[in-house]
């Protein structure tokens, strides 16, 4: 059997885009020594090889039949995570606008949901020291046993205000645009039939609308040092 360290935890953090998810989930991994796993980037990811390889996003039935296609690979360093497809490095080109446009799509197709969510487990159970998983269904199908579940959430005009902030200088995306986009993708991921975006009935909502990032990552560690104390 394996040796699972007693501070070895694993949590879960789920919700909309840019209620502080990554930033939140690297911190606190990287303050209690856990490892990270970004389950966004790997939808990202197969999303990109669809793209480059002229696979047709809006076409369930490509998409299936490419999903098994692609090595999709996660480092789970909090300082430094990393995602190669085929190999090659791909932390940049799965942020594009254009991919972000279309991993809604690609992510609600079940059978790559049925072999990412096989990734995503194999790699939270060889990380025997504890993870932190953050994504849109990791409470409610990827890790249903997980520790501790969190749920973060925003109001729609603070996420918008956060990503616009971070496309300032790149491109003139206006925050009512960034809006606009962020709830469609939001509304996709919430409609879809195989494992939505969703709170698990266990989980803790934390609004972060009005509080710092520091102020959340205080909150997750507070939460999972009370997990740590009630298992040791
Ligand atoms: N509580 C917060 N207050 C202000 N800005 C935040 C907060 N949490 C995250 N951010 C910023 O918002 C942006 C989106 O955060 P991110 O962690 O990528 O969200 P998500 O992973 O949920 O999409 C980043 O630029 C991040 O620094
Ligand atoms: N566990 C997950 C994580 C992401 N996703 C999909 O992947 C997309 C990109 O996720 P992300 O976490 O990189 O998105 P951002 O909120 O960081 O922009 C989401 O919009 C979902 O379509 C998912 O379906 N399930």
């Amino acid at each position: 059997m394996e040796t699972v360290a007693p501070s070895a935890v694993i949590v879960a953090i789920d919700g909309p885009s840019g209620t502080g998810k990554s930033s939140t989930s690297k911190a606190v991994a990287a303050k209690l020594g856990l490892r990270y796993l970004d389950t966004g980037a790997q939808y990202r990811a197969i999303t990109w090889w669809m793209i480059t390889n002229g696979v047709d996003t809006d076409d369930p039935q490509a998409v299936a039949l490419a999903a098994g296609k692609p090595a999709i690979v996660s480092g789970t360093d909090p300082h430094a995570p990393t995602i190669t497809v085929d190999g090659v490095d791909a932390a940049a080109p799965i942020r594009t606008r254009e991919v972000t446009a279309k991993v809604s799509a690609v992510s609600a197709v079940p059978e790559v949901r049925t072999l990412i969510t096989a990734l995503q487990r194999s790699i939270a159970a060889e990380e025997t020291g504890g993870i932190v998983v953050e994504g849109r269904d990791i409470g409610t199908t990827v890790l249903p046993d997980a520790d501790l579940k969190v749920f973060l959430t925003a109001s729609a005009e603070a996420r918008a205000a956060r990503r616009s902030g971070e496309l300032r200088g790149q491109e003139a995306a206006g925050l009512a645009a960034t809006r606009e986009a962020l709830i469609k993708r939001d509304a996709a991921d919430s409609g879809r039939k195989t494992s939505p975006l969703a709170k698990a009935a266990d989980a803790v909502e934390v609004d972060t609308t009005e509080l710092t990032l520091d102020q959340v990552i205080e909150c997750i560690v507070t939460l999972v040092e009370e997990k740590r104390a009630v298992r040791s």
